[in-house]
């Protein structure tokens, strides 16, 4: 077993997945990620961005293939240090807001931080933090129920925000949001992955998200797929289709 390279946070070789009912999921994907790094996995829908990410953060178990996390092997760890590791150094944004009705704003936000073992009053400070930055702190004492959809999305992404965690898994996180909106909370979320050294990995199929990251890899069918610019041919000026292919490995 080889330990990924050094400036790689996370590291795939060779990542299959086969959904329980045996629906196809990642054909054998590799990849790296490096420290500080958005990156962007886009494809269409059921291209398996979602299986991806969650292989990577060790929620699905690897059976074939390996997942690093510097230099922590993730695909041969059980399911209680797999949690361990989502908890004290991984952050999640789902597509839909999955909040906790019970507590108000504040305490849904600052949760992860208390499991981490932080003080409430340094928790909430925290989470009133990143609330207000992402323009839903006047709701921090409201149920989520008293929120709007989009609003529930952002209070979401500052409890994925307020730990810090050291990468950030975002499983298309605007999707809820309406497009006016969508500029402003992505600016968020990545101007704080920059400022605080989060690595990011990020979940779309919106051009217009991707542009944001450093870089981006692309999906099709569980398999990446490379784009190669071919160059145009002196001999053949119809060159119409032939700019770029695209070829799945
Ligand atoms: N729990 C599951 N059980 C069975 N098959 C699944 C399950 N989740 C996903 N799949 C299948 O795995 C493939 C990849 O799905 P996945 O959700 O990872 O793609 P995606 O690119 O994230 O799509 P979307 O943009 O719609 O979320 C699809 O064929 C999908 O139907």
């Amino acid at each position: 077993m080889e330990a990924p390279p050094d400036n790689d946070v996370l590291w795939a070789r060779s990542l299959h997945f086969t959904h329980p009912d045996g629906s196809p999921g990642l054909g054998g994907i590799s990849l790296g990620v490096r420290e500080g790094e958005i990156l962007a996995v886009s494809g269409p829908r059921g291209s398996g961005k979602t299986t991806l990410l969650r292989c990577l953060s060790g929620q699905l178990p690897v059976r074939q293939g390996e997942v690093w996390f510097n230099s922590a092997p993730v695909h041969t760890l059980g399911p209680a240090a797999r949690e361990r590791l989502r908890r004290d150094r991984f952050g999640w944004i789902d597509p839909e807001p999955v909040l906790i009705p019970e507590l108000n704003v504040w305490e849904n936000a600052a949760l992860p931080l208390m499991l981490r073992g932080a003080g409430r009053r340094r928790a909430k400070a925290a989470a009133l933090e990143w609330l207000e930055r992402l323009d839903v702190g006047d709701s921090s004492r409201r149920r989520p129920h008293q929120l709007r959809h989009a609003e529930r999305q952002r209070v979401a992404i500052a409890r994925a925000l307020a730990p810090s965690p050291t990468v950030l898994f975002a499983d298309e996180p605007t999707a809820p949001l309406h497009r006016a909106d969508r500029g402003h909370v992505l600016r968020t979320l990545t101007a704080a992955a920059r400022s605080h050294g989060i690595t990011v990995v990020l979940a779309t199929h919106d051009p217009g998200t991707a542009a944001l990251a450093d870089r981006t890899v692309s999906l099709l069918d569980g398999r990446r797929v490379h784009t190669v610019h071919l160059p145009d041919s002196p001999d053949s000026p119809d060159t119409e289709g032939r700019a770029a292919c695209s070829l799945s490995v």
